[in-house]
């Protein structure tokens, strides 16, 4: 189990003593957090009507399930899962219900080798393919651990999970609420993009999960006095590589400037091994030889070839810029007639190897998940296949079948009036100054974007260096 200070396992105060600590809940936490005086907590003495009522009803349903799941252990899926159950897993009722609310019964290769070093509160660092269940990898140790901590608002953050985006961030908070459903632990999330004085009116009540980006959450160590977390216990990064891509490196060391080291559990977990994800290793744990000391590495990929999921299609094509829109507006077009969704087209290709497993990666989620992936290449980017073939990826050839042809081609027709030689006449009825400024520029250059076939990513000259293919 994970190591609890003496000052955590302090017997139960009377209720008295109870109503004064709350009272004093504004007075700031010494080092270690208070024990809890929650009784919804995860312990099993002492409980009220309302935990004793949720575990009855949890008890019910645990044995309406039970003989559902015994038929099921016996069929594991045949993809990522592994014959290992979760309900042998040493957690707490609460977080067991809800993993059973979830529906899921066996854990995924990565959930069963980090989950038992995590729970023993050894620093890890590991890496999984995208989509082979890192969230609850990481989150279920987390929640056990603030659980027999018995964390309560007013202990403040206990655990951080930094994600390299909002949308990850969003993600990884909505699977923390449902595993948190049963328990009485805070969760919240502060991101880039929201109002910075709402999240800290959440931050001043105590969020004891929170989920955020890296320099959202700087933001808030630096400025917002009622942020406390002085008591963390945890600290989760999750998607590493991304993270140092997206710049966040500076930020990354003032934020481990500004965090509690002493008694902190450190997890670092990726998609790909990169030397990227080595460097952030570098700042996050030390040295090699300091690391390889304390640290536990779970690589679930380590061994195998593909750095790809099996359930995933694969396909690129060649397309000349001038029919690319024309592809893709036909394409999307069929595959919503024909209620197909999920797919992933890459419009243009990405940066890197990494990137395109990334992006791939949002498809055939899950055991078993399905799914495919096409990638659009200009006759010139040919040469990224030799990078990805390099990294063990095999996309194969994507022909468009010659009795799909005439089926595309009302989409084609229609497409092509959109922006290419023959715009439709559209009369707007807008004639502010602007939109004839607008026409009037239109008339001159012909496409606003500049996007044709001399230049497929509207590049504005030679100084435009957004985010272009480098193939
Ligand atoms: N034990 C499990 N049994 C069945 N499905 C699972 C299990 N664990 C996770 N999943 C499902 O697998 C999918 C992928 O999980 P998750 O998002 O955690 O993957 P990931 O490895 O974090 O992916 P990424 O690197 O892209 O963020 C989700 O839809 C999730 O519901």
């Amino acid at each position: 189990m994970h190591p609890i200070k003496p000052c955590d396992r302090s017997p139960r105060p009377s209720s008295k003593k109870r109503k004064r600590r709350s009272a004093a809940a504004a007075t700031p936490l010494e080092s270690e957090p208070e024990p809890v005086h929650d009784t919804t907590a995860c312990n099993s003495e002492g409980e009220d009507n309302a935990t004793g009522k949720r575990r009855e009803h949890s008890n019910k349903k645990m044995e309406e399930e039970t003989s559902k799941k015994k038929q099921g252990e016996g069929k594991k899926g045949s993809g990522i899962l592994t014959d290992k159950l979760f309900s042998d897993l040493p957690i707490s009722d609460l977080t067991a219900n809800a993993i059973r609310d979830m529906n899921y019964t066996h854990l995924t290769e990565i959930q069963a080798r980090s989950i038992p070093p995590l729970m023993l509160g050894s620093d890890v660092m590991a890496s999984a393919k995208t989509g082979s269940g890192k969230t609850l990898a990481f989150l279920i140790p987390a929640i056990e651990l603030l659980c027999r901590l018995r964390f309560s608002p007013r202990n403040g953050t206990g655990v951080v999970v930094l994600c390299p985006t909002r949308e990850l961030a969003i993600q990884t908070h909505n699977v923390a609420k449902e595993l948190l459903k049963y328990h009485s632990q805070t969760l919240g999330y502060v991101i880039g993009g929201i109002d910075l004085r709402g999240e800290a009116e959440q931050l001043a009540k105590g969020i004891n999960v929170l989920v955020a980006t890296p320099g959202r959450l700087l933001d808030h160590m630096q400025m917002t006095k009622s942020f406390k977390y002085e008591c963390l216990k945890c600290l989760i990064i999750d998607e590493a590589d991304r993270i140092l891509e997206q710049n966040f490196e500076e930020q990354m060391k003032q934020i481990f400037k500004h965090l509690p080291r002493q008694g902190r559990q450190t997890v670092l977990f990726s998609a790909t091994q990169t030397e990227k994800v080595e460097d952030f290793a570098k700042l996050t744990f030390g040295s090699k030889e300091e690391r390889q000391r304390t640290l536990v590495y779970v690589g679930v990929d380590d061994h195998e070839s593909k750095a790809t999921v099996e359930g995933l299609k694969q396909g690129y094509c060649v397309i000349p810029s001038e029919r690319r829109f024309l592809v893709l507006y036909a394409f999307l077009k069929k595959a919503l007639s024909e209620k197909k969704k999920d797919y992933i087209v890459q419009y243009d290709p990405p940066d890197e190897t990494k990137d395109y497993i990334h992006r791939v990666g949002r498809t055939a989620r899950g055991d078993n998940g399905k799914g495919s992936a096409i990638l659009f290449l200009l006759p010139k980017e040919l040469q990224l296949l030799i990078h990805l073939k390099a990294a063990n990826i095999s996309v194969s050839e994507y022909v468009f079948r010659q009795e799909l042809v005439p089926k595309l081609q009302p989409y084609l027709s229609v497409a092509a009036s959109f922006c290419f030689s023959e715009p439709p006449k559209v009369n707007l009825d807008l004639d502010s100054s602007a939109s004839k400024h607008r026409k009037k520029r239109n008339v001159n250059t012909g496409r606003r974007h500049g996007i044709g076939p001399s230049n497929p990513y509207g590049r504005k000259g030679g100084d435009d260096r957004r985010q272009f293919a480098r193939f």
